[in-house]
């Protein structure tokens, strides 16, 4: 289990402000003047990688849309609930394993929930996270968008928590992604179930917007000072979470002080166990060694071409010292040799 010290090493000396949220979820179908608006959105693909943050004095977004050009518009299963599951992190770089928590996530939605996976998005976190081992944020989103775009037909990157100047609590992204989806573009057509594209005016609904995450960042929910109380309320009691198993994390435990939301906490089995982590993929990379099918192939190629990780990270000396930080200690014993 990380201690409170472990996991304050993951986030900003501060715990992050309150988020004073104001979004209010539709909880009702809609049928409204969205479908114009889902058209008048571009149908053209946007590959993630297409949406470059400009870093000029802080980290400014200045070409912002937001991805949807894998957002499916409409629902295949008018009885379910369209989900849409958002994972929050560092990424630093994108590994195998997060690209299949989403894979792992819509398994267990579709064979366990009333929900219907509609879309997936990684939400890198902004370089004012000041986390040991963060890659400036331009390029863990390149990273991760070239990891979406070439294993996934589903997954988008959206570039927006990454390119603000100041650090964003997850309870702000949610709700960042609650507006997108559901004010701007209007949520999600209901199928009708009869095959006929013409039947007159089209129903709307709203998706049910989700955090994905790993047991390791769920078991720092309850660790003093690191998520306010009013954040942990809004994510857990309004949108809700999809849990991955880790290797070193007691899942139990982790949600022993959240069980209020419990109805709102999803726990998936992760069957074949993968403790791979970006602390890992730095520290071989550091020491020149194979990262190859653990990472993709093309963001090994990035991270060689612009000569990431290689350089002394002087916060990330004391992370190295355990480079599980309490993820799965299988790999410590090796690193501590091979040091
Ligand atoms: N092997 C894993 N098993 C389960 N969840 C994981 C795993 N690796 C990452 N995650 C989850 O992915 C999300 C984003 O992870 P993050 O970017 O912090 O990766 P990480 O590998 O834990 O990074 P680092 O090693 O730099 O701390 C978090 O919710 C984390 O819990
Ligand atoms: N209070 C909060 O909103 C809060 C606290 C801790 C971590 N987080 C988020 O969880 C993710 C954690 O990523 P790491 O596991 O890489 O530290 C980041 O996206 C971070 O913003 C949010």
């Amino acid at each position: 289990m990380p201690s409170s010290s472990d996991a304050q090493s993951k986030s900003p000396g501060t715990p992050p402000p309150p988020a004073t949220t104001t979004t209010t979820t539709p909880t009702t179908t809609m049928t409204t003047t969205a479908e114009t608006q889902a058209q008048s959105q571009s149908q053209t693909p946007q590959p993630a990688t297409d949406v470059k943050p400009t870093t000029a004095e802080g980290t400014i977004t200045t070409q912002y849309s937001f991805p949807s050009h894998r957002l499916r518009r409409r629902q295949h299963q008018c009885d379910k609930t369209p989900l849409v599951l958002v994972a929050c992190g560092s990424f630093s770089p994108i590994t195998y394993l997060h690209l299949r928590m989403f894979e792992m996530a819509s398994d267990y939605v579709r064979f366990s929930t009333e929900y219907e996976v509609v879309g997936g998005y990684l939400s890198p976190v902004s370089d004012a996270y000041k986390k040991a081992g963060l890659a400036p944020a331009d390029h863990r989103v390149t990273m991760c968008g070239l990891a979406a775009e070439e294993t996934s037909e589903w997954l988008m990157v959206d570039p927006w928590e990454a390119t603000q100047a100041q650090y964003m609590p997850t309870a702000k992204v949610l709700d960042h992604f609650e507006h997108e989806i559901n004010t701007v573009i209007g949520g999600v057509e209901v199928a009708d179930g009869d095959g006929d594209d013409d039947d007159g005016p089209r129903t709307r609904r709203p998706v049910r917007i989700a955090l994905l995450a790993g047991a390791d960042l769920i078991q720092t929910m309850s660790t003093p000072g690191v998520w306010d109380s009013n954040d942990l309320d809004h994510i857990l009691g309004r949108f809700g979470v999809f849990i991955i198993e880790r290797a070193g994390t007691d899942i139990e435990e982790a949600i022993d002080h959240l069980r209020r939301w419990e109805s709102n906490i999803y726990v998936i089995e992760q069957v074949v166990q993968n403790d791979v982590s970006s602390t890992k993929i730095r520290l071989f990379l550091k020491r020149d060694m194979s990262v190859r099918y653990l990472i993709p192939e093309p963001v090994i190629q990035y991270i060689e071409s612009n000569n990431l990780y290689k350089d002394d990270d002087p916060g990330a000396k004391a992370a190295n010292r355990n480079p599980d930080k309490g993820k799965g200690l299988s790999g410590e014993a090796f690193f501590n040799r091979a040091g």
